[in-house]
C-alpha cells in the first residue's frame, strides 16, 4: 500500500468537486479541509494545489496534450484532473519534480487505477523535463493577444473583451499584466464599518494587518489571516469586502452632502457588502436604507451583514428591482447590477470558464432595465450609482450611454474625496474603472448619474 497525501488529496476532491459536479471552489474547500483536518500549512498548501489547478488548466491542458502527443479530449477526464494536479506543482509551485511526480502518481494508482497512473507517470516527467517558459515558448509562443490569454490560462473571449475595455481606458497595452494579476489570490480585505468600529482598531485587532490604500475604511489582513477569528468581524461591526467595493459605495454618499432624512435604495443588495456599507453612512446623516435583493436566500444574508447597524436604518425586502417601489421617492439609488463578475477573477478560480459570451445579452438587457428603474425612483436631482464587477463595455459604458433623463457626473470627484487623493488619477472620466493589475482592488465599475428635472 502506498502513502497517501492527504493535503493533495483533499486538493484533488476540491477539484473533482468544482470541475466535475459544477461546485464552486470557495464553498467546498473549506468543507473537504475540515473533512481531512487540515489546517495552517497544509490547508494552505491544498488550496493553492487546487485553485492553481482550476485557474491554469486551460494551460495545463495544452502542455498535457502536448507532453501526452495526443489532444487532451482524448485523455480520460478523471485522470485530466489528476495531471492538473501533477503539472500545476511542476510549473506553477515550487514542490520539487520528484515529490511532485511521486506524489501525483500515488494519488493516480489509488483513485484511477494502475494502468492509468503509468501514463500520469510518463506524463509527469516529460513535463518535468522542461521549464515553464520553456513549456510557454512550445505550446503558445508569441505575444499575440490569443498567445497571451492562452499563456495565463483565459480563455480567448475573455481576454480580447478586456483587451477592448483596457484600451477604451486608456490602458492599451496592459492586457498580460491585468491576466496575470487574474491568476494572483487576493489578500484578505476588510472593510471597518464607519460609525461601528473606528479602522485602527481593527487594525489593532488582527495581527500583521496594515491600512488600505484606497478606501479610509479599509484593513489588509496580513497573509494567512483569518477573519473569522476577529470578534468585529463575528458581529458584524466589520465584514470582509474588496477595498474597490468599498470605495465605489462610498463614491455615492461623497457625490453630495448627506442631509437628515434622506431615502437611499439598494436595488440589487445581496449578499449585503455593499448595504451595510451605506447603512453604516445612513446612520452617521441621518438617513434610511431600502435594501432589495430578488432571492429570498440571498436577502437572508443581507438581513445578517446588516444585524450591527442601528436599528431602523436598514429594512432589508424580497423583490425585483426592475419594476419596485415609488417613482421618485428616494434621494439615491446605488445599483450594483447583476454581471458577468470578469473583474473580480481572482476570487473565484473556475470563474473564467463558466461564463460564455452567450450569457452577456440577457445580463446587459437586465442591466439596461435596472438601471431604468432606478432613474425612474430617484426624484429629480437624485442620484444613481451604476456599478458593476465587470470591467466589459458591454456591461459598463454602453450600459450607462444608452441610460436616458440623467446627467452623467464626474465619479472621479466622489472617488477622490472618497480616497483624499486628486481626481487626475482616476482615468478619462467622467466614469471611474478600477483595475487589478493597475490598483490591487477586483476591476469594479462605477458611473454616477444624477436625474434630470426639477
Ligand atoms: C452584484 S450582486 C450585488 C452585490 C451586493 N451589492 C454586495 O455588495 O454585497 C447582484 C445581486 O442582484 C440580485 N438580483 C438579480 N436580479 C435582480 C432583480 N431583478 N432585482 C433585485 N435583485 C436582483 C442578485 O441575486 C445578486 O444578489
Amino acid at each position: 500500500m502506498s502513502r497517501r497525501d492527504p493535503a493533495r488529496e483533499a486538493a484533488l476532491e476540491c477539484i473533482d468537486a468544482v470541475d466535475a459536479e459544477g461546485g464552486y471552489a470557495n464553498l467546498v474547500m473549506p468543507r473537504i479541509l475540515a473533512a481531512h483536518r487540515l489546517s495552517g500549512r497544509d490547508a494552505a498548501f491544498a488550496t493553492e494545489l487546487a485553485y492553481g489547478a482550476l485557474r491554469m488548466h486551460g494551460l495545463y491542458d495544452a502542455v498535457i496534450g502536448s507532453a501526452a502527443g495526443r489532444p487532451i479530449g482524448k485523455v480520460d477526464p478523471e485522470v485530466r484532473r489528476v495531471l492538473w494536479l501533477g503539472v500545476h506543482q511542476l510549473l506553477g509551485m515550487r514542490v520539487a519534480n520528484h515529490a511532485a511526480v511521486s506524489e501525483t502518481v500515488s494519488l493516480a494508482r489509488a483513485r484511477v487505477g494502475v494502468g492509468p497512473s503509468k501514463f500520469v507517470n510518463a506524463v509527469l516527467r516529460r513535463v518535468s523535463e522542461v521549464s515553464r517558459d520553456a513549456w510557454i515558448a512550445r505550446v503558445a509562443p508569441g505575444s499575440g493577444r490569443d498567445a497571451v490569454a492562452l499563456q495565463q490560462s483565459h480563455p480567448a473571449w475573455v481576454a480580447a473583451e478586456l483587451d477592448r475595455a483596457l484600451s477604451a481606458d486608456g490602458r492599451a497595452g496592459q492586457l498580460e499584466s491585468l491576466l496575470v494579476s487574474d491568476n494572483e489570490p487576493a489578500r484578505v480585505a476588510l472593510v471597518a464599518r464607519p460609525g461601528l468600529v473606528d479602522r485602527e482598531a481593527l487594525v489593532a485587532s488582527a495581527p500583521g494587518a496594515v491600512p488600505g490604500t484606497l478606501a479610509p475604511t479599509a484593513v489588509v489582513l496580513a497573509e494567512g489571516g483569518d477573519p473569522g477569528s476577529l470578534a468585529e468581524v463575528r458581529d458584524r461591526r466589520a465584514a470582509v469586502q474588496d477595498e474597490g467595493s468599498q470605495v465605489v459605495a462610498a463614491a455615492l454618499v461623497a457625490a453630495a452632502p448627506v442631509a437628515s432624512g434622506e431615502r437611499w435604495i439598494d436595488l440589487c443588495a445581496g449578499p449585503g457588502g455593499k448595504a451595510a456599507l451605506l447603512g453604516a453612512h445612513a446612520a452617521l446623516g441621518g438617513a434610511t436604507v431600502d435594501a432589495l435583493e430578488l432571492h429570498p436566500h440571498r436577502a437572508r444574508l443581507v438581513e445578517d451583514s446588516v444585524k450591527a447597524i442601528p436599528q431602523g436604518t436598514v429594512s432589508v425586502s424580497v423583490g425585483d428591482g426592475t419594476v419596485w417601489g415609488e417613482p421618485g421617492s428616494y434621494d439615491r439609488v446605488l445599483l450594483d447590477a447583476p454581471c458577468t463578475g470578469l473583474g473580480a477573477l481572482r476570487r473565484r478560480p473556475e470563474a473564467r470558464w463558466r461564463k460564455d459570451p452567450s450569457d452577456v445579452p440577457a445580463l446587459q438587457q437586465l442591466q439596461a432595465q435596472l438601471l431604468d428603474r432606478a432613474l425612474a425612483l430617484v426624484r429629480p436631482g437624485g442620484l444613481v450609482a451604476y456599478i458593476t464587477c465587470s470591467p466589459l463595455l458591454g456591461e459598463t459604458r454602453d450600459i450607462v450611454s444608452s441610460a436616458r433623463g440623467a446627467t452623467v457626473l464626474d465619479a472621479r470627484e466622489a472617488v477622490a474625496t472618497v480616497t483624499g487623493t486628486g481626481v487626475d488619477g482616476w482615468g478619462r472620466g467622467p466614469h471611474v474603472q478600477l483595475w487589478t493589475h493597475a490598483h490591487g482592488t477586483d476591476s469594479m465599475f462605477l458611473a454616477l448619474l444624477r436625474r434630470d428635472g426639477t
